[in-house]
């Protein structure tokens, strides 16, 4: 075995000193002898702890969920060879095996096991590190490994990229038995780089969620498939992402130079065309032309907010809600916040005509009703997505620090400033979005910095005379009425206006009509097992009735409890705290509407009169379709304005919705 390292040893420093440009494991070596320091024979397998591991697999996000989907597929096809598959991420830490049972003591010595770090740094040259540093699939086959202990190992490694074309990921299939040749290893690297890819695909399908997906290839039949192009594209006809493949179906060296581009300079096509197409219903494929040259495609398009929900909330016998297994993810984008509440419905239409027109949006709502993550969603949706989104609570700061916090300081500005001077929170929200929470708490004199900054578009730190530029876009949030607070003094009338551009008012949890779905979203936030997790009948009818005082926010901490405390991920009502089992019912739900209405035809049993479910609802969709103009929406439900006045009031509906 020493005499075996020891040439393995020898060819290592031989192979790398005559490296060149074509043969990247020579070059792999070089690095692992002169930049790394590395030993051939003295590499040891490096592991994280478990809650690191969980740490790290928590930033991935939805990634793992998405690909270990893919690797089931995987592996179903390479069953019966040896090989395992591994998941990392973009530093070569391995966050999730699938190794057959059999096989799972020789991979778990091999170190080719979860939290075990296989970048090139640790370990030598391998498939995954290598991948890592090459940016492409690679093969790294026995005593191509750097390290003697791995050659043993062949390895196939292929990037799994963002939709801006940064790394994100490493699937790799590794063996520990060392058969045939490199050559003899193409077919498992076609097979890991497909998958890779089908993985890139649906991350950016779910990253774009918000945008129209159009995709294209020059052949009708291979649209919608891996190898056709994919751009996604805000509601104004902007270019927000695009991956390789649109890259090279254009012939374009980069996918990052269609990026920002308005559709129709690209294809003879534009925002509304798309529009019309993806609404349509028949996803149809049809012809269109590129600009420039005039060559012809083949393309479809996918409405925003389609897809990419992978959680299921179904109705059926013997459970009410229920969501799959291991699908838990941030709550992001508004197909997430607005199931089919017709005043979120509004809000979000609102909020998508007027994103990235530079007008200013104040979101008002009661505490917990969602400000926060309605403003991330605007921010996600917007051009300014790929920048910061930085949130500033004004009430939660002491007033003594709000200046520094927003406006930051030159080194040394006041005693006890940090020495190396602070970016203020403006300065870092610059290009991206600044949430400006509880506006109404900032006091008088900085409310007079902030219009200056809006107005001149510069900031002035903290002990410094030297104005800094800034992108600034503010999205601010209040659950007091500014337009009392102006009238008393309190609120600078001038920026009220100037962060009033249009105000949303997000409705309370008691009067939203899809507590249901609002109940679905969280239970996918809240549920991380392996296993579905469930709200039983009776659980849910007590969910759904109860007034929620809190809103969202309760509703979140209920139902983490409930998780929590609940035998087999099924809640039940005794899970519930018992002020929600008993507690008095909202006015919706004592039969003024609710989900239930919702539900579905084959919603049978105890609950709110279906008449008045559907009577509210009705109202809802035409106040929003009139904008919540009582005449006009009196007039198209054929009632006097005193009729639909009483109605409203009945529901429990208020006169604006707007704010
Ligand atoms: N549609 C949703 N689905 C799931 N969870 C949600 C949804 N909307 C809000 N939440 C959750 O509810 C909680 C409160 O939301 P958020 O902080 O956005 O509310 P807010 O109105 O800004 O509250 P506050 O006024 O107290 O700052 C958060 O934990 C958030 O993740």
């Amino acid at each position: 075995m020493a005499t075996v390292a020891a040439q393995h040893e020898a060819a290592v420093y031989a192979r790398a000193g005559g490296s060149n440009a074509d043969d990247f494991i020579a070059g792999s070596w070089q690095r692992c002898l002169s930049d790394y320091g590395l030993d051939p024979s003295q590499i040891e397998l490096d592991v994280v702890s478990r809650s690191k591991l969980s740490e790290h697999r928590d930033e991935l996000g939805e990634v793992v969920s998405i690909a270990r989907a893919e690797m089931e597929n995987l592996a179903a096809q390479i069953s019966g060879s040896g090989y395992a598959l591994l998941l990392t991420d973009a530093h070569g830490l391995i966050l999730y095996n699938r190794v057959e049972q059999a096989l799972r003591s020789s991979f778990r010595a091999a170190g080719l096991w979860d939290g075990a770090d296989w970048s090139e740094l640790r370990q030598g040259t391998n498939g995954i590190g290598t991948c890592i540093v090459e940016h492409r699939p690679v093969t790294v086959h026995c005593a191509d490994h750097f390290a003697a202990r791995h050659t043993d190992l062949s390895c196939s490694a292929a990037p799994i990229r963002n939709p801006q074309g940064q790394l994100l990921a490493v699937l790799d299939a590794s063996s520990v038995q060392c058969e045939g040749t490199r050559a003899g290893q193409t077919h498992t690297m076609a097979l890991v780089s497909m998958s890779a890819r089908l993985i890139e695909k649906c991350v950016f399908l779910n990253a774009n969620r918000e945008h129209l997906v159009l995709r294209f290839h020059s052949r009708p039949e291979f649209v919608s498939l891996i190898h056709d192009g994919m751009m996604a594209v805000g509601a104004d006809g902007h270019i927000v992402a695009a991956d390789d493949s649109a890259a090279c179906q254009l012939g374009l060296e980069t996918r990052q130079s269609v990026v920002g581009l308005d559709i129709a300079e690209v294809f003879d096509v534009d925002a509304d065309m798309l529009h019309e197409r993806s609404t349509d219903g028949s996803h149809s494929v049809w012809p269109m032309h590129e600009v420039q040259r005039g060559r012809r495609y083949f393309a479809s398009v996918r409405a925003s907010g389609e897809a990419g929900r992978r959680v299921t909330v179904a109705r059926n016998d013997d459970s009410a809600l229920r969501v799959s297994a291991a699908r838990r993810h941030q709550a992001r984008g508004f197909a997430d916040l607005c199931g089919n509440d017709p005043r979120m419905a509004y809000n979000v239409r609102c909020a998508r005509r007027v994103v990235d027109r530079q007008v200013q949006i104040m979101l008002r709502g009661e505490t917990g009703t969602g400000k926060e993550l309605f403003a991330r969603a605007i921010h996600d949706v917007s051009r300014r997505a790929a920048s910061p989104f930085v949130a500033v609570n004004c009430a939660a700061i002491p007033e003594s620090l709000i200046e520094s916090e927003l406006f930051g300081y030159k080194a040394g500005a006041f005693t006890g400033a940090r020495r190396e001077g602070m970016r203020g929170k403006i300065l870092q929200s610059s290009g991206g979005t600044l949430f400006l929470d509880e506006i109404g708490d900032m006091p008088t004199e900085l409310q007079t910095r902030l219009l200056r900054v809006l107005e001149e578009r510069e900031v002035v730190p903290l002990g410094s005379e030297t104005p800094i530029t800034v992108d600034l876009n503010v999205v601010s949030a209040t659950h007091a009425d500014l337009k009392d607070m102006v009238a008393a003094g309190r609120f600078r009338e001038d920026l009220y206006y100037r962060l009033n551009g249009i105000t949303l008012t997000l409705p309370p949890v008691r009067e939203r009509v899809d507590r249901q779905a609002l109940l679905g979203s969280i239970l996918a936030l809240e549920h991380d097992g392996d296993v579905e997790a469930r709200v039983d009948e009776e659980a849910l009818a007590a969910l759904t009735r109860y007034s929620w005082p809190g809103n969202i926010r309760q509703m979140r901490n209920v139902l983490r409890t409930a998780l929590a405390l609940c035998e087999d991920y099924i809640i039940r009502a005794a899970d519930l705290p018992p002020e929600i089992v008993e507690g008095p019912m909202s006015a919706e739900a004592s039969g003024h509407g609710d989900d239930a209405a919702i539900a579905g035809a084959g919603d049978t049993g105890p609950g709110p009169n279906p008449l008045d479910s559907a009577e509210r609802s009705a109202i809802l969709t035409a106040l929003d379709d009139n904008r919540w103009n009582i005449t006009n929406t009196a007039t198209r439900l054929d009632m006097s304005r005193n009729t639909l006045y009483r109605k409203m009031k009945k529901h429990g509906i208020p006169l604006s919705g707007r704010g």
